[in-house]
C-alpha cells in the first residue's frame, strides 16, 4: 500500500506536485498516467525518498521510505534503467546490491532468469542495449522479493515480446497481492495491464477510478450508416438535446456517430420508421480516448 496525503513538492516556483492524496492498493496494477511534466516522476521520487516532499507525506506500508530498515525487501523501484555503473556486469551489479541486504546468490540467480538475462549477465552493463537495461532495472527491483512495486516506464524500449513479458510479469505479482504502480505512455499497454488508474495533470490528481469506470467516463458511441442518415439522425435527436451527433469522416452525407443513446435504440427508431440500416457498430471508448479527452487541458507541453 502507497499513501500520499496532501503530497507537494515546488523547485523555486514550480508545483511539480501540488497537494495530491491517494492511496495505491495492493493486488492489483495502478496505472500512473499524465502529460509530460504532469508530475509522475516526482511522486515516484518523493515515494522512495530521492527528493524530500515541500508539505504532506508519502508513505509505504504506512512507514515513510527513510524509517525502513530493509528498503528493498519491502520496496523494489525502477525509475531510470541507466542509473547502472556501466563498467559492471550485470551479476556483479545485482550481486552488489544483493550485499547491502545480505540477500543470497541463489536469489541474484534467480531473478537474473526471471528476468531473461541469463546469456548477458556476466557482460558489462555499458554494452547493453535499452531493453536489456530494462530487464535488469526490473530484476533489482525484484531482489529483495518486495510487496510493492514501483516502475517507472518500464516497458520503454523493450521488444514486442518484452512488453508482453513485462505484463505478465506485473499481473502475477500483483496476483499475489503485491501493490504494483506503474507509469507508461503507452496507453494501449496501459489498458492491458492496469486495472486502476491515477491520472495527474499540472501536479495534481485529475483522475482516481478503476480503469473500466475511467474507460467507460469516456465517449462510447456508435456507428451509423444508412441511406437515409438524415431522416435518422433528425428522428433520433428529437426531444433529446443530450445527444452528440457528428458526420463520418467519409463525409459522404451517409452515416453519423452518436454519442449518448445504444445500438438498440437506434435500431429500434430506423425499424419503426422503415429506415434502412447499412452499419450499426458500438464503439467503445478506448483507454487513450479517455485519457486525451480529459486531459486536453492539462498538457504543460502542447503542440501549438
Ligand atoms: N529537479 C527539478 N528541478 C526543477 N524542476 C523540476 C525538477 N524535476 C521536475 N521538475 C519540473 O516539475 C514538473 C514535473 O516533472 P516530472 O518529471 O515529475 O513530470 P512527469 O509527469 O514525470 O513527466 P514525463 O512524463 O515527461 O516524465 C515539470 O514541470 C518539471 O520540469
Amino acid at each position: 500500500m502507497i499513501e500520499a496525503r496532501g503530497l507537494t513538492k515546488h523547485y523555486g516556483a514550480k508545483k511539480a506536485v501540488d497537494n495530491v492524496s491517494f492511496t495505491i492498493k495492493p493486488g492489483q496494477v495502478t496505472g500512473f498516467l499524465g502529460p509530460n511534466g504532469a508530475g509522475k516522476s516526482t511522486s515516484m521520487r518523493l515515494m522512495v525518498g530521492l527528493d524530500k516532499p515541500s508539505a504532506g507525506t508519502v508513505t509505504v506500508n504506512g512507514e515513510r521510505y527513510s524509517g525502513l530498515r530493509a528498503p528493498l525487501a519491502e520496496i523494489g523501484v525502477l525509475l531510470d534503467a541507466k542509473g547502472v555503473h556501466p563498467g559492471r556486469s550485470a551479476r556483479s551489479h545485482l550481486r552488489a546490491l544483493a550485499a547491502t541486504h545480505g540477500i543470497s546468490d541463489a536469489r541474484v540467480n534467480e531473478v537474473i532468469e526471471l528476468t531473461g538475462l541469463e546469456s548477458v549477465a556476466n557482460k558489462r552493463v555499458g554494452g547493453f542495449s535499452l531493453g536489456m537495461g530494462q530487464r535488469l532495472g526490473i530484476a533489482a527491483a525484484l531482489l529483495g522479493d518486495p510487496k510493492v512495486l514501483i516502475l517507472d516506464e518500464p516497458v520503454n524500449g523493450l521488444d514486442p515480446d518484452g512488453v508482453l513479458w513485462v505484463r505478465n510479469l506485473l499481473r502475477h505479482l500483483a496476483s499475489e497481492g503485491r501493490t504494483v504502480l506503474l507509469s507508461s505512455h503507452l496507453m494501449s499497454e496501459m489498458a492491458q495491464t492496469a486495472d486502476h488508474v491515477i491520472v495527474l495533470g499540472r501536479g495534481r490528481v485529475v483522475a482516481d477510478a478503476p480503469i473500466s469506470d475511467f474507460v467507460g467516463n469516456g465517449t462510447a458511441r456508435v456507428t451509423v450508416r444508412s441511406p437515409q442518415a438524415a431522416e435518422l439522425a433528425s428522428l433520433v435527436m428529437t426531444g433529446r438535446p443530450d445527444i452528440d451527433l457528428q458526420p463520418l469522416d467519409r463525409g459522404d452525407g451517409q452515416g453519423f456517430s452518436a454519442a449518448g443513446l445504444t445500438a438498440a435504440e437506434i435500431g429500434e427508431v430506423a425499424a419503426v420508421n422503415g429506415i434502412v440500416l447499412h452499419e450499426l457498430t458500438p464503439v467503445t471508448g478506448s483507454l487513450e480516448d479517455a485519457y486525451l479527452q480529459l486531459t486536453r487541458d492539462e498538457l504543460e507541453y502542447a503542440a501549438g
